[in-house]
């Protein structure tokens, strides 16, 4: 293995903050992917010709977004499976069955392993509940959402990436509510095998889409005592505002600050949920080198950027990850 494990090189190096990529599905859809869809930034790999065709466009397209994103300083990138549900793919494509999702699951982590090469770190990304009927930003998971299967929803893709050898770590993403969080966290070695993240899809007012608040996230985690996962490895928050992801940070850091932790916001712009445009916010922008300096303070471990995040925005936060580690 080219790479030392994630958990260890952590471990071994508690300076080490590592880069992340960007916002994949919008960068996709800056480059002509149209991602508004049911299945996301899937769409590019559910054409027969992304695969039979070595030349086919959005083969180039994904590559050159990768290549980008590596190019910006990125040690660390995601799988684009973000909204690759068995069920969201199972109802939205001609995908039907386990054996064919498998496969296509397969394909997609082999690729983006071939586009990162062996030395960087892939992330099998996976997408919450939530994202099929697109309330991650708000966490309304209905009005009974304790009797939610969660596991029945996520065993799929978690089994396919658990197998994997390409993947060095799982990352749950944009999770917007508690009831999902207790449920991902209840799983064993045996249902999850694999070192993993969550990252949490915080309002703007620091608390959890869902109005969880972070001490009482806090309280989740503290209250599993030595029955914790072993392979959890990072807690953090994506897809959050970008001028307040630094004190939403700072806030899980002050009721965890045992835990390593991980960053990265979104361009803070607004997503419409109806038309799948992104809307514009008013506010001047923080730069990257005063939140990264922020995020370092708070414990972060690993930095990136979530929706509309490009390679511009990775190269600034590898010049400030540089200059503050
Ligand atoms: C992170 S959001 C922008 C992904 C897309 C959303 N779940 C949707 O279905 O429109
Ligand atoms: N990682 C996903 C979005 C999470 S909100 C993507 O890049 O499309
Ligand atoms: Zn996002």
């Amino acid at each position: 293995m080219v790479r030392l494990p994630l958990k260890q090189l952590l471990e071994d190096n508690p300076k080490k903050v590592l880069v992340l990529d960007g916002g994949q599905g919008t960068e996709l859809e800056n480059r002509g992917i149209k991602v508004a869809n049911p299945v996301w930034s899937t769409i590019p790999f559910i054409s027969d010709s992304f695969w039979s065709d070595e030349s086919s466009a959005n083969r180039k397209i994904v590559k050159g977004m990768f290549n980008d994103f590596l190019n910006a300083g990125a040690e660390i990138l995601m799988t684009t499976t973000y909204q690759t549900s068995y069920k969201s793919v199972s109802e939205n494509t001609p995908i039907k069955t386990l054996s064919e999702y498998n496969n296509l699951l397969t394909r997609i982590v082999d690729f983006s392993r071939v586009c990162i090469g062996e030395d960087k770190y892939l992330i099998g990304c996976i997408g919450p509940w939530g994202a099929h009927i697109c309330c991650e930003f708000t966490g309304d998971y209905g009005p009974d959402p304790q009797s939610i299967d969660f596991y029945k929803y996520f065993k799929p893709q978690l089994d396919n990436f658990n197998k994997s050898d390409k993947l060095d770590l799982i990352g749950f993403e944009t999770i917007p509510n508690v009831h999902e969080l207790r449920a991902i966290l209840s799983w064993d070695e045996s249902i999850l095998s694999k070192p993993f993240y969550i990252g949490l899809s915080v309002h703007e007012h620091g608390v959890l889409r869902d109005g969880t608040t972070m001490e009482e996230v806090a309280k989740v985690i503290k209250g599993l005592g030595d029955k914790i996962n072993p392979n959890f490895s990072l807690l953090g928050i994506n897809c959050v505002s970008f001028n307040q992801s630094p004190d939403i940070l700072e806030s899980l850091h002050q009721v965890l600050p045992n835990m390593a932790l991980l960053a990265y916001p979104n361009s803070g712009e607004v997503y419409d949920t109806e038309k799948k445009i992104w809307l514009p916010n008013s506010d001047k922008l923080n730069s990257w080198d005063a939140v990264v300096k922020q995020y370092i303070g708070s414990g972060a471990r690993i930095i990136g950027g979530c929706c509309r995040t490009s390679p511009n925005d990775i190269q600034e936060i590898s010049t400030a990850v540089k200059k503050y580690t």
